[in-house]
């Protein structure tokens, strides 16, 4: 299938450009004509990332069973294969992967921790790694944020100061498509056509093929576009939220990932606002002629409701 697909060129943002201005703006043109682009110089070391695929694929290996006690609750913890439908409207019922989420740890000190993590003595080091990682993502993705801001011809500190990046949901999501081939797998896909719910999606793969993206959802039939792997480079895309705060002006674009027939380890990291965050349209974004298109949302409340639809709650 991917064979067929036409081979895309997405825009390149340098996050540490010093020209923000600049930066803003090319971000703007590849958030308007994609909804995806990549970013370089996060700032990320290469060795953290292996080490986090390396901790990813030592989870994953780990027996169900033991990967089952740490099953989902509370939008974190495993999701075994077929648990999850990124798209509620397909008659397959069933994504080909597996995943696990790790969310915020706590906001308070009298919060108890909601994630759920392996035990040091099954991974040792592993909790660690993954709230390094955290950390180091949150960073990225706010400084990615300020930029955006600038983009949409507003103070690079505006999502800050309304609240939107005190206490996130974000939330990183380890995922592995098997390898294998199953019999019925009669157009089953990895992760079925979808868009993001939150505001801005950081993803890292490990250069195994399968994301397309879909850039004209109203188009039919779709036409898929394979999105390539940059090497050091993360993969960054719109989400419905940041769609919303821009009446569509930004694109949270339909994407899906192939079956690929080889195993494939990719890291997701998903960044909502804060949950009781309202998303309204944005000043910069309406106008008399251009109307805002949807109501003002809560973000925990939008957040649950996308939750519910792809895991059939
Ligand atoms: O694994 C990928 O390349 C993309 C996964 C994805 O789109 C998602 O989890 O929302
Ligand atoms: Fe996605």
């Amino acid at each position: 299938m991917a064979g067929n697909a036409e081979q895309l060129e997405l825009p390149l943002i340098d996050l540490s450009s010093p020209d923000r201005a600049c930066s803003a703006k090319s971000i703007r043109k590849a958030c308007v004509d994609h909804g995806f682009f990549y970013l370089v110089n996060h700032g990320i070391e290469e060795s953290v990332l292996q080490l986090v695929f390396q901790d990813s694929k030592k989870f994953f290996s780990l027996p169900l069973d033991e990967k089952m006690k740490l099953g989902y609750k509370d939008h974190r913890g495993y999701t075994p294969m077929f648990a999850e439908t990124l798209d509620p409207s397909s008659k397959i019922k069933g994504d080909f992967k597996e995943g696990f989420y790790i969310g915020p740890a706590k906001f308070s000190a009298s919060q108890v921790d909601a994630n759920q993590w392996p035990s040091e003595d099954v991974l040792p080091c592993w909790r660690a790694t993954m709230e390094s990682y955290y950390e180091q993502m949150l960073a990225v993705g706010k400084s990615l944020i300020s930029l955006i801001a600038l983009a949409l011809d507003l103070d690079d500190l505006f999502f800050e100061k309304i609240g939107a990046l005190y206490q996130p949901m974000a939330f990183i999501r380890l995922l592995h498509y098997p390898g294998e081939t199953i019999e019925d797998n009669n157009g089953r896909l990895g992760a079925s056509a979808h868009s993001d719910y939150g505001m801005v999606t950081l993803l890292v793969t490990d250069g195994v093929p399968g994301l397309q993206i879909c850039r004209d959802k109203d188009r039919q039939p779709h036409l898929w576009e394979n999105v390539p792997h940059v090497n050091g480079a993360l993969v960054v895309n719109v989400g419905d939220l940041l769609e919303r705060w821009t009446n569509c002006l930004f694109r949270s674009t339909l994407h899906r990932v192939l079956p690929p027939g080889q195993e494939r380890y990719s890291v997701a990291f998903f960044i909502d606002p804060n949950s009781d965050c309202l998303v309204e349209c944005l000043e910069t974004c309406c106008s008399e002629k251009n109307p805002p298109r949807f109501p003002a949302i809560r973000s925990g409340d939008h957040l649950q409701a996308r939750i519910k639809a792809s895991y059939d709650l």
